[in-house]
This record gives C-alpha cells, structure tokens and sequence, in this order.
C-alpha cells in the first residue's frame, strides 16, 4: 500500500515535472492519504530534531563516501561473490559498507519522497491549525482598529494637506507590509524604520497619543489573563501593519475570486496556478501610476511557474520596485538587504554557488586545523601504531584464505588445512582488535578537537562586538558552530588516518598481486584505473548535485523554522495560506534538484555495476585460462587474486574519497577561522577601572554611523550633558537617534567623530566590563533566559548577593508580589521561566528585568522604552515601578525613552532629538515656554485626551 502511494506521488510529479508538485493530492484516497501521513510522521519527528543541519551534513558525507567507495565496493563484492573461497574477512571489509550504501540509496529516495508527503501533511496540519485561533485574533484586529478609527477621527481635524499625508504613509505602509512577507527580520526592520523616519509627524503623535483613564480601567484585569497576552504581543509599531491587514483583506474581498484562507491548504498551491498567482498579485499590488493591476497580473503571469533558478520572491520584489516611481530609496533598501544576504549561509542560489567556487584547498588553514589535533599527539600516536597493525593484517588475509583453499581443492591435506586456520585465526584477531582501537583513538580524537574548536569558535563570537552581530545573521553562526566545524574535524582528524591505511594496504596489495601473478597483475593494472576513473568522475557530479540539494533542504528548513517561530505573526495576519505558497515555492526548486539526483544516481549505480561486471570477469576469464591452460596458477592463487582486486580497487577510491573530504573540510576551516579572525575593536576588556564611579556624562560633538550603513549620519553634532542623579528623558519622532544615543552610553558601538566621557575619562578608556557593571539596561522587548526567576534577576551580578538584596530590588521594581504569588508560583524565585521567559506575561517579564537592571546597583539607570511593547495593564505596572524609581533613587542617573507624559514631566531634563541634533533642551516647564516641537507633541497629546 505505502509503495503504492509513494509511486502514485511519483507519477504526478514526474508528470507535472515538477510545477505541481502535491498538486493532485485530492486525487488520494482517503485510505491512501491516512496511509501516506503515517509515513511522513517519522520524517516530520526527524526533521524536527534540532539537529536537522547535522544530519543533512551526515547524509552528504555518508552519500559521499557512497559515490566514492559505491563502484570499489561493487568490484569488491563481485569478486568476493565469485570465489568459492571463504573471504569472511575480507567480505567484513567490504560488505557492511555495501549494505550501508544501499541502506543510504534507499533512505535517499524514501527522504526525498517523504519530503514531498511531508508537505502534504503539512498543509493538513495548517488548516488544523488555522481553524482554532480564527475569534482571539478577530478580537484583536477589532480592537486595534477602533484605536486606529480613533485616532484618525482625531486627525480629520487636520487640513488637507494632512490628509495627503496620511494617504502618503497608508501607501508606504502597504508596501512596507509586501516587502515584508519577503525579507529578513533585520531588513524589514530597517525598512520600516527608513519609512517611519518619513512619517515621522504622525508616528510621534501616535507614540504622545497615550490615554491615562485606560490604564485604571484595565488594573482590575487580572495579570495572568491570556487576553492580555495576546494583545501585549501587539505593540504601537504592529497596529500600523494589523491595519494594513485590513487593507489587505479588503482588497481580497474586493477581487473577484473568493477568498480562501481556511481552504485553501487542501487545495495546493502548484494545482491551483490561479490562485496562486493572484494572491500573489495581491501581495505585490502597490500604487502606481504607471502599472495598471492588469499589466501586473500579466506580468505575474508570464512569470510564475516559468522560471525556477530566478525565486518568484526576488521576481515578486522586482514587479514591486518596477511599479513604483516613488519607491527609489526602497528599492536601496531591497539592494541592501540583497547584499547582506550574500553573508547568509542559506543565500540565493546564485550566491552559495559562488561560495563553492572559491572552495580550494589552502595549506596554511590545514596546518591551523591541525594545530588543533596535535594538542592530541599521545593518542595519535597510539592510533597509528594500531592503523599499521590493522592494515598489515589486511594485507595477508586474501593470501591465507587462497592458501586455505589451495589445501583444500589442490592439496586435500587436513593437517595443513588446520595449521591455516590457526594462522587466518591469529590474522583475523590482529586485524578486529586492531581495526576497534584505530576507530576508537581517531574518533575520540575528532571528538576532542570538535570541543576544542567549538569553545574557541563560541568564545570568538561571543565576544566580538555588536556590529559584529548586526553584520552575521544569527543563524549563519549557529550554522558555523554546527555544520562547519563537524566538517571541519574531517581535516583534523579522521581522514588523514584512513588515507595512510589506505596507501598502507594499495602497496601491501600490489605487492602480493605481484607475487602471486605477473601477468594477472598487468591485466588487473589496466582494469583499476578505468574503473576508478569512470566512478569518480562521474561520482564527483553526484556529489555537485547532493551539496545543491543539501542547500536547498537547508533553505526549506530555515524557511519553516522562521514561520514557526514567528507563528503568532503569521497567525495575526490569518497569514498561513502565504506562507504555504512560500514554502511550496522552496519546496519545488528542493524537489527540481531532488529529481535530477535520483535520475544521476539510477545512472551511475547503473554504470557502476556494468563496469565493475565486466572488470570481474575479465580478471575471472584470464584467471581461469591460466589456471585450466597454462598451470600457471592453483584456483587458491585465483580466489586470493580475485579478493586482492577488490581490496585495492576499494582501497584506491577510498584515498580519493579522503582527500576530497579534506579539501572540503579545509574550505569549511576556512570560513571558520575567517570569522574567528575577525578581531573586535571594542575590547571587553582592558582599559581603566576607577572606584569613585558617578555617572556624569558628556557627548562633546558627537558623530555617528552604523557600520555597515556608514553613508548615513545617524547622530551629528551631537552635544548632551548629564550629571549624575539626574533624570534625563529623550524624546523625538522614530528613528531620530534616541536609542542610537543610549547605546553609544553602552559603548555597543564607539563614536565616528567627537567623544563621549564618563566622569571625565574617553568612554574609550573605560574598561568595558568595569563600565557596564555601573550601567543598568532594560530593553524595548523582555528578554530573558530559560533558568530560574533568581537566576534571571542576578544575570549580570558577578558578586555573592543576599536575600535581602533580591527582595529589595524586586519590592523596587514591582515584581516582588507577583514572584511571591503562591496560586500561580508556588516556587518564588526559584520558579522556572521557561524558554525566553515564555511562562511570564509580557509585564511580568520587563519588571524581572527592572530587577535584573536594578540588582547591579547601577549608578546610571536605562529604560529604552521599556513599555513599549507591553498592554495597557502590564504598562501600567511597569511604569509604577519606574516612577517609584525615579522618586526614591535620588544617587541614581535615570535616562529614558519614554512616550507618556507624565513620566516624560517629572524628568529634570528633557532632550528633543530631531535627525541626530539636540533640537530642544530644558525641563517640562522651559520647553513649554519655548512654544517649539516639545510644545507641539504635548499639545496633540492633550488635545487627545479633549477628544476622547
Ligand atoms: N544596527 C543598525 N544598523 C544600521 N542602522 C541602524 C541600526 N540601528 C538603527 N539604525 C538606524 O539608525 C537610525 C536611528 O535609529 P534609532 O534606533 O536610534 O532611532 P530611535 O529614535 O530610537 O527610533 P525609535 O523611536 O523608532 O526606536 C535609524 O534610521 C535606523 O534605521
């Protein structure tokens, strides 16, 4: 039945050629459905193992080792077949291996068929899924859009001009939105971020457009209420896309075809083509002057389902740019995303193709990599004398075992034919014990240096500075840590041993075949080398074809990785239906590359076997004349010269098969140790450390720009005094340079121009560890790490701390009743967070990190927008405890980015910060007098509240 199915499956994809793949899965039985989910269940529990990566590395190594021993193994065992000789040994050498290679191809072709089930089972999954949550995520939408409906009514007020405006920013936030079903997180950041420095009159009046009566009204909701969950995971900054949804699905409803997204995962995206184009016409659909929504569709359609090296992503963003006079620094925007991702380990196609072709081998990186295993020299020696051992012992087994039958067939004599078992028995036993020893010590070796490595590679990355970390995509450096460095250990490890075995047994082989046969051995001599070159040749393309299909995968895996751990947004946005044409997208040029590796593989397992059939019987033929006609040789001579010919035509592929392995494992070396080369200039150690700490700080001229945008002046002239005790807020439209400013506090970065003093000295000077542990930070997100409440709270201390302590700064930051709370935290401080904090609500989180802030008892005190990305309710918390700091922490300097008011008021100092300059300075009072923008922003605040 399963076999069935998987053919059916096979049939329509080799019909629809790969366009429409799971395109006729209706066309299942039900039966055959069920039948084909139970088979995918086992890949979807391999596929979710964290170790996906490792495991696609594994396969490719292991299909490696199959291209190149595949053919020598074949020989081998066709010789081995054909003698009527005893070779156990010689069959223990090769058959597991020949096994092991069949095994793979079978794995192979169920993976890729799996796979192609897998998706099926996936979209089965979705529309579960999509069924449940439909009512929260309405409720949400709801609310957020008569907040939304509010504040434009209050904006109606405006004139005209406004109104421009406003249609101006809706459009940008409808592109915003299409790009963003497209780029990376960092990029869509950016991105948004450019275009709501655009609209940045409006989205300053929506950050002061805070109600204070809300508050109240939501301090009776229970703390814990999954209500709130939900809508604290909906910052300000994610009403403007909620609203743009609105839109969106507005223009769904206003399209003729109906709309589907709780149907349309059983309806595959590659059969229904109309579909799929259209929703992707509406996901690219702009405002343009110049390209009608027709000539879009057309367009769309001569493209989608045509091009497959081209990603309908980057066609998608194309037809964007193309259809939008406007969109010019966008387009810069697309271009710069385009070029980070040539850093990223699952690039476009076109970009990992480059990174192969600069693959080479560089001795100077070898010699690195084995620096790391020469701290093992004891065992390494130990293991080479077991390697001689073993290959030796190789060498004489075929020659027993042709004397065993000799004794037998030629001779008849039983004594003799004893007296040889004794010695095959002493010969097999050197080569076993000596075979576990030389596994073990090489393996336990590459094992060491793995560990090695990894700390150094960890510790390297860790410690390199933040734009370091703004330049690599995180998941490139776990792909680093992982992958690369278990390729890596190849160079250092492993193959260098299996080569000098390798070389040991060739010579023993040629030495014995001379012996036994001259003229065999010249017969043999011309055989090998068609052989090995016909494997490898076309073993080498196989292996092409298995790293581009690894790449693939990967990308089908980071794709699937990114929606799940985004699934609240996607779900937010009812979008599941997008990201199932996404990922079938991916899917199918995985499955175009999967078809011509299973057609390469048919071929050369088919060559392979002609080739080795006919070697061995060419040797089997002359073999035999010159036994039965010339009485040049005994038919024990024959077995053993039979099993010598598969013996050193496995032992020849397998030196090249080593070589490239360490050819390829220096190229994996080498992008290692070119990040770990990379030295940060900000060093966190080293530099002054001084007792009398204060906190007063001064930015003299400040200039910056963020690396790797270094073409924008993020903050210029930048002029600020704070003095220690002071309450500094920072106020100013988004993207004007506020939190830029604070993590120049920080030293993330270090100033282009000007300087920045603490207490005098260059922030340059400062020892960077003796800085922070004076400077407390709570961010925009909560952030937290799986461990205990405790644990979180004294993250940062590097001192013993008492109880007293922990209670104090926890009463101080409010979190100290809910962490004591017995219904819902029996265990306190020692109740556990779970992964990022996942088990505290959003308030309670941020007020864990007020702790862990306060626990340092810092001397300067940083809230960068610390309520932000909370609901009403937790907000409300939050901002009690930072008020109550602000009052009763006199020696402390508190610098905020705040929205409200009221917070914003009380601060001794308040600084407005319009393009990277000190626009206004002065407290509430003076800037109010000075009638300028601070004066404009509280206005719309207050007449805010008139309206309401
Ligand atoms: N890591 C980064 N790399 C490059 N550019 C950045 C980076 N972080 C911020 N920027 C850019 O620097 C400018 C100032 O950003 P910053 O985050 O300081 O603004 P902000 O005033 O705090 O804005 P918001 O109120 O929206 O948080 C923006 O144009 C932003 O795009």
């Amino acid at each position: 039945m399963k076999k069935e199915v998987k053919k059916k499956i096979k049939k329509y994809f080799k019909e629809d050629g790969g366009d429409k793949v799971g395109g006729n899965k209706q066309q299942l039985t039900h039966e055959e459905q069920e039948e084909l989910d139970q088979c995918n269940l086992t890949e979807r529990q391999n596929s979710a193992s964290k170790d996906h990566n490792q495991n696609l590395d594994d396969e490719v190594e292991q299909k490696e080792q199959e291209t190149q021993h595949k053919s020598a193994n074949n020989l081998a065992n066709n010789f081995a077949n054909t003698s009527s000789s005893a070779s156990n040994s010689n069959q223990k050498e090769h058959q597991p291996a020949a096994a092991n290679n069949k095994q793979l191809i079978n794995q192979e072709s169920l993976k890729s068929e799996e796979e192609e089930g897998g998706k099926i089972d996936d979209d089965h999954q979705n529309k579960e899924d999509n069924e449940e949550p439909e009512i929260d995520v309405e409720e949400i939408r709801n609310k957020l859009r008569k907040t939304d409906l509010k504040n434009q009514g209050d904006q109606s007020s405006s004139s005209e001009d406004d109104e421009d405006e406003e249609q101006n920013i809706q459009e940008l936030r409808e592109r915003v939105v299409t790009i963003s079903q497209f780029e990376s997180k960092q990029g869509i950041q950016k991105l948004k971020k450019q275009i709501a420095s655009e609209s940045s009159e409006q989205e300053n009046y929506y950050r002061l457009f805070q109600k204070p009566e809300q508050e109240t009204e939501n301090q009776q909701e229970n703390d814990d209420n999954d209500d709130q969950e939900e809508i604290s995971d909906v910052s300000p900054k994610q009403d403007y896309d909620l609203e743009e949804e609105d839109d969106f699905e507005d223009e769904q409803a206003n399209n003729s075809q109906p709309k589907q997204p709780n149907k349309s995962p059983q309806q595959s995206p590659y059969k229904e083509d109309s579909f799929h184009k259209q929703k992707i016409v509406q996901l690219t659909k702009i405002p343009s002057k110049n390209h009608s929504e027709e000539t879009q569709l057309e367009h769309m359609n001569s493209t989608v389902g045509t091009s497959i090296e081209l990603s309908t992503q980057d066609q998608q963003i194309e037809q964007l740019l193309q259809g939008n006079q406007r969109s010019r620094s966008e387009s810069k925007t697309y271009h710069k995303i385009q070029d980070d991702s040539s850093n990223n380990v699952f690039g476009e196609d076109g970009q990992v193709e480059k990174k192969k072709k600069k693959k080479k081998f560089k001795w100077e990186t070898y010699k690195r990599m084995l620096k790391y295993s020469r701290k093992q020299w004891k065992l390494s020696l130990l293991g080479h004398i077991f390697l001689v051992a073993q290959s030796v012992s190789q060498v004489f087994i075929p020659s027993v075992s042709g004397r065993l039958l000799d004794a037998t067939i030629k001779e008849r004599d039983l004594d003799k034919l004893n007296q040889l078992a004794f010695q095959a028995i002493l010969i097999f036993l050197a080569n076993g014990v000596s075979s576990f020893f030389r596994t073990f010590i090489f393996s336990l070796i590459g094992e060491r240096v793995v560990i090695d490595l990894r700390n150094d590679c960890f510790s390297k990355f860790i410690h390199n500075e933040i734009s370091f970390h703004d330049k690599q995509h995180s998941g490139e450096l776990i792909s680093r840590l992982g992958n690369d460095i278990s390729t890596a250990k190849a160079a250092a490890s492993g193959n260098i041993s299996t080569t000098i075995r390798n070389v040991i047994i060739c010579i023993g082989n040629v030495i014995m075949l001379f012996l036994i046969s001259r003229s065999l051995f010249v017969v043999i001599a011309i055989m090998i080398p068609i052989f090995v070159i016909t494997s490898s040749v076309y073993g080498r393309y196989l292996k092409k074809l298995t790293k581009k299909y690894q790449d693939y995968t990967a990308k089908v895996s980071s794709h699937a990785q990114e929606c799940f751990s985004n699934i609240k947004t996607v779900k937010a946005f009812s979008n599941e239906d997008k990201e199932i044409l996404r990922y079938n997208e991916v899917m199918k040029q995985c499955y175009e590359v999967g078809y011509n590796k299973s057609v390469s593989s048919g071929l050369y397992n088919g060559i392979n076997s002609l080739v080795s059939d006919f070697a061995t019987l060419a040797v089997l033929w002359y073999g035999g004349y010159l036994v039965l006609q010339e009485n040049d040789l005994t038919s024990g001579q024959l077995a053993s010269v039979i099993l010598y010919t598969g013996s050193l035509a496995s032992a020849t592929s397998s030196i090249s098969s080593s070589l490239s392995k360490i050819v390829t494992a220096t190229g994996a070396s080498d992008r290692l140790f070119k990040l770990m080369d990379k030295k940060p200039k900000i060093k966190c150690q080293g530099g002054k450390t001084y007792f009398n700490f204060r906190g007063e700080i001064s930015f003299q001229n400040v200039g910056f720009s963020y690396k790797h945008t270094d073409h924008v002046k993020v903050l210029s002239e930048f002029n600020l005094d704070i003095k220690p005790g002071e309450r500094v807020a920072l106020v100013g439209e988004s993207g004007s340079g506020k939190s830029t400013v604070i993590r120049l506090i920080e030293r993330f970065y270090d100033v282009t121009q000007g300087q920045i003093t603490i207490d005098g000295y260059n922030i340059k000077e400062i020892d960077l560890n003796f800085l922070h542990s004076y400077i407390g930070y709570v961010s925009q997100e909560p952030l937290l790490f799986s461990g205990t409440i405790e644990e979180n709270i004294t993250y940062g201390l590097k001192k013993p701390y008492s109880r007293e302590l922990l209670d104090q700064v926890c009463k101080l930051a409010n979190s100290y009743n809910f962490i004591h709370d017995k219904t819902h935290f029996p265990l306190g401080y020692k109740t556990l967070v779970g992964e990022a904090g996942a088990k505290l609500s959003g308030g309670q989180k941020q007020r864990i990190a007020i702790s862990r802030a306060l626990i340092l008892q810092p001397k300067i005190l940083i809230f960068d927008e610390a309520t932000s990305a909370l609901d009403a309710e937790s907000e409300f918390q939050v901002q009690q405890a930072i008020d109550e700091l602000m009052q009763k922490q006199k020696d402390m300097t508190i610098i905020l980015i705040a929205h409200r008011l009221s917070t914003i008021m009380n601060c001794e100092k308040i600084v407005v910060i319009k393009k990277g300059k000190v626009a206004e300075i002065g407290n509430h009072k003076e800037l109010i007098e000075r009638n300028g923008i601070y004066k404009q922003l509280v206005d719309r605040q207050l007449q805010g509240f008139t309206n309401q």
